[in-house]
């Protein structure tokens, strides 16, 4: 039976390495369906994996998870396509504006904190978000809120009495507690919008799991590392993407103090790779799955408790349905 594999910003960074690394695993018992926002971009991605897999089965799907209108017709799409669902990931992701605190890092570089630093992005980035068209911030609506949407459109071939299939979330170690509030989930009163907006998944994807678990839908979240990618390379504009590679024997040495500092997208999706082999029903809820590669380079993952309770997960799967219903109210006013 072919796998149904569906990846959002699948056309770049760890997203791209990830359906590569698939292929490379299984060509033929794979369907992979690239989700993008921008289809030329993801026809290139798409172009690029058949030539190393002239015989894949890949397909591409329009959407832009910032846009309610998109998600649902992407969703509708998938319906259509695919009767089951085995592997979602929700991978698309943005940090707009970032702005990187150079006297907050040299003070850190200095301090017993530099480690956490260093694999955490702790304390020395805020970002200034912006507002989409729906109304809605715009990293809570591309990195969280247009995946749970999906998920919920998705239910049909997701839940399946006798089968499961695995939702799997890229979060990030730079989610923090301290940037996210229950009230105000969309991160409206705040400058760590992307910090928020991980922190959230890791809540919601605990809250799928209580809620879906018995239909046979399955959760986890992953930590990819500090991996160079476009997201990445805009946290210093004004260091064109050279410079970065000349930085790269500085990172490798830092690597032998964390193994966070993954660096490649390939060493990134280790454990977007590693959890599709597994049986989701033997996964700890609880816990993210960091990729890690130790200073030999060798990659690994490694599941760690992550920071969650479940009074506030339920809280904001609440809130997430609530917002859910206001905006497809909208919706189907702004249709008639
Ligand atoms: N790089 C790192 O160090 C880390 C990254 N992550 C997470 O990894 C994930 C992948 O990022 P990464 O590979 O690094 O960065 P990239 O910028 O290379 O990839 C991001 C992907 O998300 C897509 N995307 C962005 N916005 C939307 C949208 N509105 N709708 C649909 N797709 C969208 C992008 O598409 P497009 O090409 O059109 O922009 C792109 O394909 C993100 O969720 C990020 O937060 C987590 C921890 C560390
Ligand atoms: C010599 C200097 C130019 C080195 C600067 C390094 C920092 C820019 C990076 C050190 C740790 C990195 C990091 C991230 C961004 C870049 C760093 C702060 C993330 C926050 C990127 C997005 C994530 O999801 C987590 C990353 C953690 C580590």
């Amino acid at each position: 039976m072919n796998k149904v594999v569906l990846v959002t910003g699948a056309n770049s960074g760890i997203g791209l390495a990830l359906c590569e690394r698939l292929l490379c695993q299984d060509t033929e018992g794979l369907q992979l369906c690239l989700a993008c926002r921008n289809m030329h971009r993801g026809q290139a991605a798409r172009s690029a994996l058949l030539t190393s897999h002239p015989e894949a089965q890949v397909a591409l799907l329009q959407m832009d998870t910032s846009s309610i209108s998109s998600v649902i017709s992407a969703a509708r799409e998938v319906r259509l396509r695919y009767n089951q669902l085995d592997y979602l990931y929700l991978n698309a992701g943005i940090m707009p504006n970032p702005r990187f605190d150079v006297k907050a890092f040299f003070k850190g570089l200095f301090s017993s904190n530099v480690i956490t630093m260093f694999a955490t992005g702790e304390g020395i980035l805020t970002q200034t978000d912006g507002v989409t068209a729906d109304g809605l911030q715009e990293v809570f609506a591309t990195n969280l809120f247009g995946h749970f949407l999906l998920i919920r459109e998705l239910e049909p071939v997701l839940c399946h009495a006798d089968q499961t299939s695995h939702v799997i979330w890229t979060s990030s170690s730079n989610a923090h507690r301290s940037a996210f509030n229950v009230e105000d989930i969309q991160h409206l009163r705040g400058i760590q919008p992307y910090s928020s907006s991980k922190y959230a998944s890791d809540l919601l994807s605990l809250a799928l799991n209580t809620r879906y678990n018995q239909q046979g839908l399955y959760s986890s979240v992953i930590c990819p590392g500090f991996v160079m990618t476009s997201l990445t390379y805009s946290i210093l504009p004004s260091f064109p993407a050279f410079l970065w590679t000349l930085l790269m024997p500085l990172f490798w040495l830092i690597r032998l103090f964390t193994n966070t500092f993954t660096l490649t997208p390939y060493n990134g999706a280790e454990a977007l790779f590693w959890l599709f082999e597994q049986n989701p029903e033997s996964l700890n809820p609880h816990v993210k799955y960091h990729s890690l590669t130790s200073g030999l380079g060798n990659n690994y993952t490694q599941p760690r408790k992550m920071d969650i309770d479940l009074e506030t997960s339920e809280s904001l799967y609440e809130k997430l349905l609530q917002l859910e219903s206001e905006v497809k109210k909208k919706l189907e006013e702004k249709l008639k």
